[in-house]
């Protein structure tokens, strides 16, 4: 478990982190969400003790980390690819860092395997491609066999059989029970992997739900049309008590009715219809706008969201709450 505490962290007059306080539970996979430049490098630099915060603590199962005995067996981590000695061969590299902290050699061989890396265990890590880099840093984090790991940014760099892939290994690494922490800029690809989300925008806490609510509460249901017969269409639906939004092509938008009921009420009034469509606003929509609308929240001092912001216009998302599911 990880435990931030008001975690903030001042570069001068730039507030990387600012107050966040959020708990990371072991089982789960929880996805760190935020736009380039939010502050999740600086929150995960400081939960390793890379950066010392400004104010407020973090917590690795109830200890600050320098107070770990041999930290690697309790939190693993890659947070940058490129930390690796380039003159080294991957193998090296790992036995390095495994004679470093107490762990048995045997070890490097189980990583390697782990990652795919065994047929290219002797060759010096300069020569790999980014992916290749990715999958070394991910064998460093497992060496200790800790029971947390984080991965800042890990598909980085990844083809879509590496992105599968560390996909299906951070969800069978919580399914053995591990705290599983991982950051990404990617609303769609942490949908796809994290049962848990942390977002954040400029340094502060803007959502700690449960990926099942964030697409409850954030997915849109609507209908689109196309029909050749579109005023008579408008005044149908406005005759109906339905509003239509203009979506551009020629299509119209319908929030809150079923394909069904829309297809007879176009029978009903024999109006063509060349498309009849149930749709669903992407959650990276979602994310988009709630981390753009991060800024406006300086002036809440308590770090709270106020109420649901006026809908812009159809694809307008509702808010997910904070700490909701937490
Ligand atoms: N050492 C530093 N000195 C000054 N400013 C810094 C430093 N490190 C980070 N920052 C600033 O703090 C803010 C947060 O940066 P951080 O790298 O933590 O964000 P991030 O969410 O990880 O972004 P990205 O997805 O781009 O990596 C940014 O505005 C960044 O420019």
């Amino acid at each position: 478990m990880i435990e931030l505490e008001g975690l903030t962290k001042h570069f001068g007059k730039k507030v990387a982190v600012d107050n966040l306080s959020f708990t990371v539970r072991p089982g789960v996979v929880t996805g760190f969400l935020g736009p380039n430049g939010a502050g999740k490098s600086t929150t995960m630099r400081m939960m390793l003790d890379l950066d010392n915060p400004t104010r407020g603590r973090v917590r690795i199962d109830g200890r600050h980390y320098r107070d770990l005995d041999e930290p690697l067996k309790y939190i693993g981590a890659l947070l940058d690819a490129k930390a690796m000695h380039g003159g080294r061969s991957a193998y090296n590299n790992l036995l390095c860092l495994a004679q470093a902290n107490r762990i048995p050699a045997r070890r490097v061989a189980e990583v390697l395997d782990v990652v795919g890396l065994t047929a290219v265990a002797k060759k010096k890590s300069k020569g790999f491609s980014l992916g290749m880099g990715q999958r070394l840093g991910i064998a460093s984090a497992l060496l200790g066999d800790p029971e947390i790991l984080m991965f800042d940014e890990p598909v980085n760099g990844l083809d879509p059989e590496g992105i599968h892939w560390i996909r299906n290994l951070m969800k069978a690494l919580a399914q053995e029970g591990r705290t599983i922490f991982v950051s990404s800029h990617l609303m769609s690809e942490m949908a796809l992997t994290a049962d848990h989300l942390i977002v954040i925008g400029q340094g502060k806490l803007l959502a700690d739900t449960s990926m099942a609510d964030f697409i409850h509460k954030n997915s849109r249901s609507y209908v689109r049309l196309r029909t050749p017969q579109r005023e008579r269409l408008l005044d149908v639906l406005h005759g109906a008590g339905m509003i239509a939004v203009e979506s551009g092509n020629g299509t119209l938008e319908i929030d809150g009715a079923t394909t069904e009921a829309l297809g007879e009420l176009a029978a009903e009034h024999r109006i063509t219809l060349h498309e009849l469509s149930a749709q669903r606003a992407s959650l990276e929509e979602a994310f988009m706008q709630m981390t753009a609308g991060a800024v406006e929240y300086h002036a809440h001092s308590t770090g709270d969201l106020p109420d649901a912001p006026p809908p812009t216009g159809p694809a307008a998302p509702q808010w997910a709450p904070r700490n909701e599911g937490a």
